[in-house]
């Protein structure tokens, strides 16, 4: 039993514009085990359902997103929740304390008019009741020495930190409690490379430290190869593999993935990166069958008929699945 179980997950947006309806299928279907102690990374291109998936997790469904089907439940030492089950004030309880949250660009969380201390003492005190502001401070003090964070950075307003030290001050809030699950969205992407190796480098150590499990979504896959244990695949709002890490960039399957893996830069390498082609599909339309299936290289009589299952594939490394009918049709010895 992983800490989340996610199971047959559909999360559309439903819209009725002048008296059209529209129905985006962002997330259609996916089934997910995270594990305890793991950083499971999310990665695919633009458009994909990755935000609308972290929605879903984060049991954040507002209109026009409609949760369709499925559930994702969280298993806590004490009890396990379906997180779209839960009332807004059963969701406000959990979330920061049991799951927290890292989000692209710091000032969603720190205020700009409030100095760092008091954002921090604000934050605290929404969940938990502060006996002694002195002892407070001073755990405040060690939490960010144990991040590498000067204490001076609490008497600072945001603006005067640089965007890495803003990061890393959110990762600092995001881990006070020692959350079973930390959901990064993007964490990095506003940073140029050396301040985002940095910031990646913190939140692994924080994470061994404290044994969360971290969910990770970006498009950027040299983050994956960097920080990720295992790595979920997303293509128009399906997962189309997962598998640790070294699997994903060392021999994928899925022919995305691979064609994900054979588009990226590798220094001395100056070979041509071609492109698959067409276009990712449109969700509010998306054709039948596998959604790949169009811009599929090794497209078979099936794929434009019916939806691959999610396999499980052998690897010496660990648990590792792929929905690829080139896959299951083999397993069955009934290639079609
Ligand atoms: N509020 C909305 N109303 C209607 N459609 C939406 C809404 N928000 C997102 N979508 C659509 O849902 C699909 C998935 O979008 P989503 O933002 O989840 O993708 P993403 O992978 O996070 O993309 P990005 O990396 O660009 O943020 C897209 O087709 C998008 O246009």
């Amino acid at each position: 039993m992983g800490v989340l179980n996610v199971k047959e997950l559909k999360a559309y947006y439903k819209t009725d514009i002048y008296g059209v309806s529209r129905t985006v299928q962002a997330v259609d279907g996916i089934s997910l085990e995270i594990h305890e102690n793991e950083i499971f990374g999310i990665a695919g291109e633009s458009s994909c359902g990755k935000t609308t998936l972290i929605k879903a997790l984060s049991g954040t469904i507002r209109p026009p997103l409609t949760v369709m089907g499925g559930e994702v439940v969280y298993n806590f030492e004490d009890r396990s929740v379906n997180i779209l089950s839960l009332r807004p004030d059963e969701l406000r309880k959990i979330s920061w304390e049991k799951i927290s949250y890292i989000l692209q660009g710091s000032m969603s969380v720190l205020n700009p008019v409030r100095k760092i201390h008091k954002t921090f003492y604000d934050f605290f005190e929404a969940h938990r009741k502060i006996e002694n502001q002195q002892d407070f401070m001073k755990q405040m003090r060690d939490h960010l020495g144990k991040l590498g964070l000067p204490a001076d950075v609490l008497k600072s307003y945001p603006h005067q930190l640089s965007g890495g030290m803003r990061q890393r001050v959110t990762i600092a809030l995001a881990t006070i409690f020692k959350p079973n699950v930390i959901i990064a969205d993007e964490p990095t992407t506003a940073l140029d490379v050396v301040v985002q190796r940095g910031v990646l480098q913190l939140l692994r150590e924080i994470q061994q430290e404290q044994k969360n499990t971290v969910i990770l979504v970006t498009h950027d896959m040299a983050v994956h190869a960097n920080i990720a244990d295992r790595v979920g695949i997303m293509y128009a709002g399906r997962i189309v593999e997962d598998a640790q890490v070294d699997d994903i960039f060392e021999n994928p399957i899925h022919p995305y993935t691979k064609h994900l893996i054979n588009s990226l830069p590798m220094i001395g390498d100056k070979s041509y990166k071609g492109s698959i082609p067409g276009a990712p599909p449109n969700l509010a339309d998306p054709p039948k069958g596998c959604r790949f299936h169009p811009r599929c290289p090794y497209v078979m009589g099936i794929c434009r008929e019916e939806v691959p299952p999610m396999v499980n594939v052998e690897s010496e490394r660990g648990p590792r699945r792929v929905a690829c009918f080139q896959i299951s049709k083999e397993g069955d010895n009934g290639k079609s």
